[in-house]
Order: C-alpha cells, then structure tokens, then sequence
C-alpha cells in the first residue's frame, strides 16, 4: 500500500540525508510504530506518504502511485484519503469540538446534515459526544487528542499517520488516545504512528519499524520497542538512550500474558492453567538453547513495586492501558463485524488471531516461529523481509489473503468505488465479511430523501478519490474523502482548501423553530454588529468563505445573529425572535420591561470570547428602540450612577432636601425602597421639628424643579419630558456635598442625598 524504495531525502544539499536509502512497505490494515531516536526521521518519513516534499533519490509508492509523478493538482485529492494527527493536536481555537470535527467535512462541501450525523457518530466513538460544545482550551490533552482523531478520520480515511500523537499526553490519557488508534485501526484504516513511548509499543506488540539517523535499522512484524538482543537495532538503541540520558536496554519480563499459540497441546494447557482474563500473570520464556518455549511462571509480578524497576514502563505494565478483552471499543467493534465477531476474544493461545495455531511469535527475540508438525518451533527472521505483517491482533482474522496491493493505474484507482464492498481479488478494498456493494446506507438515503432541496441530495457528495476502506456498519457513513490542504507547505491538518477544486456547494439551510417566542426583539445595534464583523473575519478566515455554514444549530444560529441578521418584526411566526432572543436574552439582558425569553430557555453554551470583547468594547450600546420602551422597567429609585445625575444647587445643607420624591402613578408600594421610605417619613417628621418654614419654601422650590410629569408612559410611570436645569452650585456646598456623599458610601449608606443629609444632621 505504502512503499519507500531505496528512498534518501535530504532537507539541504550536501547535508545529512533525514531519509538515507530507506526501503519499506506498509500494507493494508498495519498497525505499525515508526520507533528512532529524535532526528532520525520518523516524521520525515510520515510527511513522505503525505507527498511533503519528494525524494531526491529513491521512489515513494501509495497505493500504487509514484508520488514523484503525481500532479500537484492531484495533491489534495490524495491527501484526502491520509488523516494525520500531530503530537500538539492543532486544533482550531475558535470552534468548538464539533465544529473543528465538522470542519474537515465541510470543506469538502458535505451537506449540513449528513456533517451532523456523521461528526456526531465520530465524536460518540472517540467518547467526546458530551463535549462537543466545549473549546479545545475547555477540555484536556488527552481529550484534544481524540477530538484531533475525530477530525482526522471523520472523512474515513484509508490511511492515519500519528506524530507522536501521545507525546503530551500521561499515561491514561495515552491510553485512551490508543484505544482509538485500535478502533480506527480495526475498522480497517491503516495506521502509521510515530512514537517514543515505549509502554505503548510494548503493550501492542504489533509492528515496529525503527530508524537510526534516517536509515531503517529494524522492520519487526510483532516487536518490542526493544530490538532484538545483538541486532543492529539494540546496539543503536543502546547508544541513542546512553546519548540521551534515558535509561539503557533493561527489557523488563513480561508482566501481562500474551500466550504465543503452541500447537494444540499447549494451547489446551495453557487454556486451562492460562487466560487472559484468569488474574494471573504468566511468562512465556523462550530457551535459548533450542528456542523452544517454556512456560514459566514470573516471580516478580508478585512484587510489583518492589524495583525501581518497576516504576518505570515495563512491556505490558502500563495500569491504565486496557486488556484486550476488557475494552468496551474493541468488544463493539466486534459486535458490529462478523469477522471481528469470530475472532475468539478468550483465545486459548494465540492472541495474534492465528486461528491455526501454527504461527507464532517470539517476543523476546522479535522473530516469527513456525510450528513443525512435532511441534518444534521453526524461526524466522523477518528483519527487512518481505513479509505479510499481521498487524495489530485483530487485525489478522480480517484478513484472509496477503493484501499488498498490485500497482493500479490511475484510470483504474479513479474508477474505483469508495468503501463499497469487501476485498475484491487484490485485496483493494478491506471489505468486512456480510457487507455487500448494494448494501443501502439507511441513514445516507433517510438524509436525502428527507432534504428540502434537489441540490440537497446528499448523494451528490462522493469525493473522488483513490483509496477504499470498508467501515463497519456501525460506522458506515455517506461521507468519504478527506481535509484538503494546500498542495505545498506544511501540512498539519486546519489549512484551508484549494476552494478552486473543493469550492463549497452546500446549500442554505434556514434553521428549523421549534419554539414560539414571546416578547419583543431588540435589533443589534449597527456598531455591534460591525465589531463583530471585524471579530470573525479576524480570528476566523474560513467564515469568511461562507459564515453561514456553521455547523452547530445553536452556534449556527447565534452566528447568523452575531452578524447581522435583521429580526423579522413583522413575522408574526417568531423566526426572528429566536436568533435574538437566544443572544440578547440571557447575554445582554435588556433594560426593557418586557423580557425577551424564549418559551423553553435555551440550552447554555459556551460563549465566543470574541463576541464577549466585542460587548466590552460596545459598553454604550445606542437604544435603537422606540422612545415608548426606553423607560425603565423601574421609576426614579433605580438610582442613577452618581456621575451622571445632575446634582441640584442647594443653598445649605437643609436646603438641600427636597419635600419628597416625585409623585408616582402605580402602585408606590411596588416601586419604592422600602428603606429610603422610611428614610423620608423620619426625614420629614425632623425637617417639620427643627423648622417647618424652610420646608414649606423647599416643598414649592421643590415643586417648581421637579419635572413635569407628562402622560404615563408604559407600565403607567410618568416620563419625565426633560430634566431640569441645576442651579449652579456653589464651590462649598459642592465640596461638603461631595463629602458628605463619600462619606455615606464609605459608611455603606444608601446613596440617597436625602437619607445622606439626614444621617449627617442627625448624627452630628
Ligand atoms: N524542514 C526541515 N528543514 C531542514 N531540516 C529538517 C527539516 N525537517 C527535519 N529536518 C532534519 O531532518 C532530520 C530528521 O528530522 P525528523 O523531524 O524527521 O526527525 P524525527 O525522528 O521525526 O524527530 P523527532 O522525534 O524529534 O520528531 C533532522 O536532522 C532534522 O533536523
């Protein structure tokens, strides 16, 4: 499938090759490790199959095509059946889980609901279906990386190259990144993984390729991340680690059985002494001498712990990795795949899924063993041989036939139906036995037959491409093909694509209202509405291509509203209302009186931050509403901020206090403080005490400044028709007013001025 021939790529002229003369092949269905030192060009390798940059020497075969000579033009579309993840994830910041998912489907011009069915089914397996909402920086690493998987096998990719995908990552969340991986990789996609980890590699035991300053030094079908004792390979393993400070060869036993098949005896036996699942650890040990094996039980799993040993990543000792038959993914997968189905889960012996029996593995040596009818064990040294790889143990059973593939030509790969049917002679299409070609995707015809729009038929979308893997049901979708990156440059999977050959093709969609609104709606002001313009186009240049295709219902509603949709006033159906309400309902909430509250609240969800700014920067939002619904929902004891209520011009401190507060219509009992109430009657009965004359002027100079109350305005509070002019006041009384008033604040006392004057009388 993939083929490195006698490959050198050198970054610069003259300097150390990256690659140097490697020849390698992957096959269908591997699971294989690309092991070596920093440096030695594992990613190199990885960007190769990508057709990042081209060998000076040596060719470089997928799928029967020799990327030397491959158009630049034909670049995207065979990127599109690679999915590629990298240590640090690279997620796009701005969306959220679903969108960065649903981003690589998108740009392929998927139709929104086929986008939804199939990011969701993905993000249910990868377990992050509860997340989707979330921003990367709101979930973890590990969470992260598997929403970065999601992404990349979302379009069903053949191939899925992985950059140390676990590098950042502890061990359970590596974990669980690899449970994955497994899934992915049993599905039929073949996977290429970069990694220094050297718990994971020895937990697979599947295959192992390692490169030592860019030349291939190891090519193991079920090996360790230990070489072979005495191999090239463990010399240079053992002088990159002493280079590097990590610790040098210390093979730690095995501490989790992995029974090698023994011919049917031993399998008996070890069935009945043995199984995975028995609590008990056992070793298969390997005499030297004859290399027959011999069971022998390890000691020291009865003392885990007790060596420093044992503290560090020992093959097979990694808690948190799950047991073959332990995890959930696998045993659905399983489920879901006849194939998958009759692999004996509680094997008596051979966890390769050698359902013969007469195929097996030395570990500890890294070769294949051959059983002779005695029984005699039979090694073989698979070093750079040309061998059929079982790759991970499941992978196997799929299998019936070798499946390196024929050099195809191009006419013939672009003829080539995309995952439609089970292997075909050449072993093409890793088809799961019980599937046919005419097999109906339900869900595929159910989203077409359902769509508003003749241009909506979902079956239009059917990439073309070069490649075909076989899903199993449960995973079968109607959406193949892949991200597409631009031809040159680095390819890290969020670039855009080439829109000449991928321009978008989905239709509008008008957004479905499920709920009748009530209240009034609130249009964005225009200066918000620009701001946020300027906030996506910045932060997001994809939205530029088509805003309206944002792929989350809520979100995409919310977007369509951020940028400007205009509310349907005369629509009496409410569409309008339901954009708005569900923005400026809970996230500015409005001064008006009548709340703008969707009959079912809306689900919360995550804010942009941009649009978050884009309110702090737009703190003065202009009221675009009719004067009528501009009062406040509260009379004159919502207080003013004191900046901007105009202070009367008292002669003294007395004069200061006015006879009492404006006359309400309504009902005074509802809208008065029930503090300042009683505030004022103290107030009065003491101003009455001290000097009734002054109060009687103030009452009518009060009388005289207070505005007229005009008509009631809404909710039958009077609207005053313009404030009175202050008198100006003098510079003392202005400062002992400002100090008095400070004072009360300080004190923690209504900011009333009547209650401040009166405490400070009253108080001395
Ligand atoms: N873009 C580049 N330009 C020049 N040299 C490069 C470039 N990329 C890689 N190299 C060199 O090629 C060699 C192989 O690098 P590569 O990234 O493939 O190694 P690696 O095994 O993936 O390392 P690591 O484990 O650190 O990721 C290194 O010597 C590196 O310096």
């Amino acid at each position: 499938m993939i083929r490195f021939e006698e490959v050198t790529r050198r970054y610069e002229a003259g300097g150390r090759p990256a690659l140097d003369d490697v020849t390698v092949e992957f096959y269908r269905g591997d699971f294989a490790f690309l092991i070596g030192a920093s440096g030695s060009g594992k990613s190199t390798l990885l960007r190769m199959i990508l057709r990042e940059g081209l060998p000076q020497r040596g060719k470089v075969t997928v799928a029967g095509q020799n990327l030397g000579l491959m158009l630049d033009r034909r670049v995207p579309d065979f990127r599109r059946s690679i999915g590629m993840v990298f240590q640090d994830f690279r997620l796009l910041p701005d969306k959220t889980v679903f969108d960065n998912v649903a981003f690589a489907m998108r740009v392929l011009g998927a139709k929104r609901g086929a986008i939804r069915k199939r990011v969701t089914k993905v993000l249910e397996k990868v377990e992050l279906a509860h997340l989707a909402k979330r921003y990367p920086h709101e979930i973890s690493g590990g969470e992260q990386q598997r929403a970065a998987i999601a992404r990349a096998i979302v379009n069903d990719p053949a191939i899925l190259l992985a950059d140390e995908p676990t590098g950042n990552l502890d061990p359970r969340a590596s974990a669980e990144v690899m449970k994955v991986l497994r899934w992915i990789n049993a599905s039929g996609t073949t996977v290429i993984m970069a990694t220094h980890d050297r718990a994971i590699v020895d937990h697979a035991q599947t295959r192992v390729v390692q490169l030592h300053r860019g030349r291939l030094v190891r090519d193991e079908a079920h090996g360790f991340y230990d070489a072979p004792e005495g191999s090239e390979a463990w010399d240079v393993l053992a002088q990159e680690e002493s280079e590097s400070g990590l610790r040098a060869h210390d093979p730690a036993p095995l501490k989790t059985a992995v029974a090698p098949a023994l011919g049917s005896a031993a399998v008996d036996a070890a069935a009945e002494h043995d199984s995975f699942d028995d609590g008990e650890h056992h070793t298969w040990e390997p005499d030297t001498q004859d290399h027959h094996f011999v069971e022998s039980r390890d000691e020291s799993i009865d003392h885990v712990g007790d060596h420093p040993e044992d503290q560090v990543m020992a093959p097979g000792e990694d808690p948190s990795v799950l047991a073959f038959d332990e995890d959930p993914v696998l045993q659905e997968t399983a489920e879901s795949s006849p194939a998958l189905r009759e692999l004996d889960f509680d094997h008596h012996g051979d966890p390769h899924g050698d359902p013969h029996g007469d195929h097996d593995f030395d570990h500890h040596r890294g070769n294949d063993v051959h059983l002779d009818d005695s029984g005699a064990a039979q090694h073989e040294h698979p070093g750079m041989r040309d061998v059929r790889h079982d790759a991970w143990p499941l992978d196997a059973p799929i299998l019936d036939e070798p499946t390196r593939d024929a050099p195809m030509s191009e006419a013939a790969i672009l003829d080539e139906p995309f995952s439609e049917g089970p292997a075909d002679d050449s072993g093409r299409h890793r088809g799961v036995e019980g599937e046919s070609e005419q097999e109906p995707d339900d869900e595929f015809h159910d989203a077409a037959d359902t769509a508003p729009d003749v241009n909506e038929d979902e079956s239009e979308f059917v990439p073309e491409t070069s490649f075909s893997v076989t899903w199993p049901d449960h995973l079968r979708e109607d959406v193949h093909g892949h991200d597409v990156p631009e031809p040159h440059g680095d390819f890290d999977g969020t670039e855009l694509p080439d829109l000449d050959q991928d321009g978008f093709t989905e239709a509008e969609e008008e957004p479905e209202l499920e709920e009748p609104l009530t209240g009034e709606i609130t249009p964005i002001p225009q200066a918000v509405e620009t701001d946020l313009r300027h906030h996506d186009q910045d932060l997001d240049p994809g939205q530029d291509l088509d805003p309206d295709q944002d792929l989350d219902p809520e979100r995409d509603q919310d977007h369509r509203t951020d940028l400007g949709a205009e509310p349907d006033h005369a629509s009496g159906d409410g569409s309008g209302s339901a954009q708005d309400s569900s923005r400026t309902g809970p996230q500015h909430p409005e001064p008006s009186g009548v709340p703008l509250t969707p009959a079912t609240p809306a689900q919360p969800r995550p804010r942009l931050s941009w649009l978050a700014h884009a309110e702090e920067e737009s703190p003065q939002r202009p009221d675009h509403r009719p004067a009528e619904t501009q009062a406040p929902a509260r009379p004159i004891f919502t207080l003013d901020p004191p900046s901007s209520r105009p202070p009367r011009a008292p002669e003294s401190l007395l004069d200061s206090v006015p006879a009492e507060e404006p006359v309400l219509d309504g009902d005074p009992a509802e809208s008065r403080d029930p503090v300042l109430e009683q505030d004022l009657e103290s107030d009065q009965d003491l101003a009455q005490e001290q000097d009734p004359a002054p109060e009687q002027d103030l009452q009518s100079q009060d009388a005289a400044e207070r505005p007229a109350a005009s008509e009631s305005g809404p909710e039958g509070y009077p609207v005053p028709e313009e404030r009175p002019v202050p008198k100006p006041m003098s510079s003392a009384s202005q400062s002992t007013y400002t100090d008095a008033r400070r004072t009360a604040e300080h004190l923690g006392l209504p900011r009333s001025r009547r209650s401040i004057m009166r405490r400070l009388r009253r108080d001395g």
